[in-house]
């Protein structure tokens, strides 16, 4: 999808547009939340709009090795029953959403985990889900193992909230990322930034605008001159509830993962309203060593 004439990502952030008479933070924002009347304007007064990255639906069109994504993983009664379990614990109160942790207690500050402090096994009410994922070929078949998953971080968003765009730290978890979306669905987007190690970057796909482009994290919460580096791919895919994403290889390690924060997801000229509420089961797996992947560019362990 192309640039279509009217916008320009810098002239919309630095000199907003006055006819339209409001500020858009981003070119993607602008191209995505405007009326056609809008558009039109800022097409009159010269102004540039970039199209959106298209929404990938199907895990094998998104291009990206090691993402899958499995729709309907958990029934509607299933998912009801969990949604009771995990509102039965306690919450955790973060600025914008509600968490809990079980196996070992995520620490924002430091996006790792104290492995030398254990909360015991993950709760009765995820053992059904557990032995489904365990079960699954793809699980089975990966270079790197992921069972048992040890670690479970539950995330409770309300509708306008995501989570800025991360990489889950390669030195706290080994083997798959697994998120089973429940309540309400979400717009997940893949980012990959270029690196010093990655020079090349032709034959990357949609090098797009990405919404947000400035807040691109971080390893261990500190920001990394060497993933700030632009062009970027951006590849939002759509998350159902009760679906359920995994990430391995490459999507895992090399991509990072973003929630943008809307109340709304244009999603392939549907408008997708997230719901009161989307509660999220992220399992992974605790690592007890450093990480050798193959993505040093991007992995914590191999930093200088
Ligand atoms: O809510 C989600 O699906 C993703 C959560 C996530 O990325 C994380 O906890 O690291
Ligand atoms: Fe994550």
């Amino acid at each position: 999808m192309g640039d279509i004439r009217l916008t320009n990502l810098q002239v919309l952030n630095m000199f907003p547009c006055k006819k339209v008479g409001k500020t858009y933070n981003s070119a993607l924002y602008a191209s995505t939340f405007l009326s056609a009347k809008h558009k039109r304007l800022l097409l009159n007064c010269g102004c540039q709009v970039k199209e959106p990255s298209p929404v990938f639906e199907e895990a094998s069109e998104i291009g990206i090795p090691g993402l899958c994504l499995f729709k309907n993983f958990v029934e509607k009664l299933e998912e009801q029953e969990l949604l009771a379990a995990v509102d039965e614990q306690p919450w955790q109160a973060l600025s914008k959403r509600r968490v809990q942790h079980y196996g070992y207690e995520f620490q924002y500050k430091i996006r790792n985990v104290d492995i030398m402090q254990n909360m015991g096994k993950l709760p009765k009410f995820t053992d059904c889900i557990l032995k489904r994922i365990s079960a699954l070929p793809e699980l089975i078949t990966a270079e790197e193992v992921s069972m048992p998953l040890d670690q479970l971080t539950v995330n409770e968003y309300p509708p306008g909230v995501g989570l800025s765009p991360h990489i889950d730290t390669h030195s706290a978890f080994e083997g798959a990322i697994v998120c089973l979306s429940l309540a309400g669905p979400c717009l997940m987007e893949f980012r990959k930034y270029e690196t010093e190690t990655d020079s090349d970057a032709s034959g990357l796909g949609h090098i797009g605008v990405c919404e947000d482009p400035e807040s691109i994290s971080s390893l261990n919460g500190q920001r990394n001159a060497k993933i700030q580096r632009c062009p970027i791919q951006c590849r939002p895919i759509f998350l159902p509830e009760r679906s359920l994403l995994v990430l391995l290889g490459e999507a895992r390690y090399r991509w990072h993962h973003y929630i943008p924060h809307h109340k709304v997801d244009f999603v392939n000229g549907r408008k997708v309203q997230r719901k009161e509420r989307r509660v999220s089961f992220t399992f992974r797996k605790v690592r007890r060593g450093p990480c050798h992947c193959i993505f040093r560019s991007v992995c914590d362990s191999q930093m200088c």
